[in-house]
């Protein structure tokens, strides 16, 4: 049977991996993505499909098992309230409206820890075709951990912050991790 790969035929989303890397186990952060050659600025990292989840599986299921350390907040657009509604958005009359959904990244887009001051990848997110770009964000040299910035909610220990005396409003602060 003939398939027909027209672009009108399907939603094509192509794909890049930079060559230049490996993973590297055992680090103070688990695995990591480490540059095994010198990666230009800008240059494509990888472009990685998500899995967006549902708000309910997400809370039941995810939430509870070891894949919730590898979720990203994920907007998803959701209809506008009708125009009679008398109550007006927060954010304006004309900004979309979100629901925050999490989304488990595929590809080596789950593999990259989180730097504070050291973030030399930035991301970029494709709601409608549930893609995430990762682009270095200066020259990467070789040897060096390929970090991205989780937020300032985390979830555990950032073993890259300055040791200073944790009081607990620090620690309520790790409860929570996101991307933006
Ligand atoms: C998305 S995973 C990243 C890959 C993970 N290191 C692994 O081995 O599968 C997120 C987890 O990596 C670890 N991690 C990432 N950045 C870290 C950091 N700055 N300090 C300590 N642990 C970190 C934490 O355990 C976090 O829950």
């Amino acid at each position: 049977m003939d398939i027909n790969f027209s672009p009108e035929a399907f939603t094509i989303t192509h794909l890049h991996r930079c060559p230049n890397l490996v993973i590297k186990s055992d680090t103070p952060k688990g695995r990591g993505v480490f540059a095994s050659a010198p990666i230009p600025a800008k240059t494509i990292i990888d472009v990685c499909p998500v899995l967006v989840l549902g708000l309910e599986e997400n809370k039941e299921h995810i939430e509870k098992s070891s894949l919730y350390h590898y979720t990203y907040n994920w907007p998803i657009p959701i209809s506008s309230p009708s125009p009679s509604s008398s109550s007006p958005s927060p954010s304006g009359p004309h900004s979309p409206k979100t629901e925050t959904h999490q989304a488990l990244i595929l590809g080596l887009g789950s593999m990259f820890n989180h730097s504070t001051h050291s973030q030399n990848v930035v991301w970029e997110r494709d709601i409608v075709r549930q893609i995430v770009t990762y682009r270095a964000l200066r020259d990467i040299a070789e040897g060096e951990e390929l970090c991205i910035s989780y937020g300032s909610h985390l979830t555990f220990k950032d073993v890259d912050a300055p040791s200073v005396n944790v009081v607990d409003e620090d620690i309520n602060q790790l409860n929570q991790i996101q991307l933006d």
